[in-house]
């Protein structure tokens, strides 16, 4: 398989979804390998204790390090190769981006802690990072239940640009953030019927001159980025001017 995927979770039916369409069909085809693990498989209690109160005090309960501990040890042994990354979804970790989610594609191999409760206590990412790559990433600035949503949200963006998972790969350029637009979001989109309740596609798209095509939707991407994200509009470095984006 281009990508080995291992999720531990103690809600391993939340992860269902990956089942179905796109990354279903991944898993089908042999591109992705993946599989579901139930941390609760590596407790030995009567209660199959996966967590406790937290050190210093706080509100709610903190995953205890010793599931977790026995579980990395059983997908990752000791020699495991190649070594995996780790990613660990957080409040308080890296911006997940476009960017992140190409560098995840590269991976051969990874896993996925999905924390809930309060989080993992910190001496589990601590001690995987003697013996892998450990990324603590957040997919956006709000709080949720869990990691497994984020686990959703990031298999997602890296399946899809596997080799052979979208059926057209120039789709995979041709859209927002991705490096090749300078980062810009992609313009309205249109099909068939050219006028609908009284509204018609813009002439030019049904022009067939395609050089004010691409002029048309640079115009649209520019303006819509402007207005929804103007952070990612790149500014003018002196001498160089807008090249290439006007
Ligand atoms: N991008 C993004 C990712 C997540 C995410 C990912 C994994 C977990 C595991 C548990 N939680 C719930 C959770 C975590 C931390 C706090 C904040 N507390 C303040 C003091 C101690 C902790 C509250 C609630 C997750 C949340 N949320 N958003």
């Amino acid at each position: 398989p281009a990508l080995r995927a291992d999720v531990v979770t103690i809600f391993p039916d939340y992860l269902a979804p990956l089942r179905l369409s796109l990354i279903g069909r991944a898993a089908q085809t042999g591109i992705l390998d993946l599989a579901v693990h139930d941390l609760r498989e590596w407790t030995h209690d009567r209660h199959r204790t996966v967590d406790d109160t937290p050190y210093g005090g706080g509100a709610g309960m903190v995953m205890r390090p010793e599931p977790w501990g026995e579980a990395l040890g059983a997908l990752v042994p000791p020699g495991t190769t190649p070594v995996p990354r780790l990613v660990v979804p957080t409040p308080a970790g890296r911006r997940f981006t476009q960017a992140v989610a190409v560098e995840l594609a590269a991976e051969p191999h990874l896993v996925f802690a999905c924390g809930r409760y309060e989080g993992i206590d910190a001496r589990v990412a601590a001690d995987a990072a003697t013996r892998m790559r450990v990324d603590e990433i957040s997919i956006g600035d709000y709080v949720l239940n869990g990691g497994e949503a984020a686990v959703l949200v990031v298999l997602e963006a890296v399946v899809r640009l596997l080799p052979g998972v979208v059926g057209n790969p120039e789709s995979l350029t041709e859209e927002s953030h991705a490096a090749e637009h300078d980062g810009l979001l992609e313009g309205p989109v249109y099909t068939k019927p050219p006028v609908w309740r009284g509204h018609e596609v813009p002439p030019v798209l049904l022009s067939g001159d395609h050089g004010a095509i691409g002029r048309w939707r640079r115009e649209q991407a520019l303006e819509r980025t402007a207005r929804v994200r103007p952070d990612l509009v790149p500014v003018p470095v002196a001498g160089r001017g807008l090249d290439g984006l006007t």
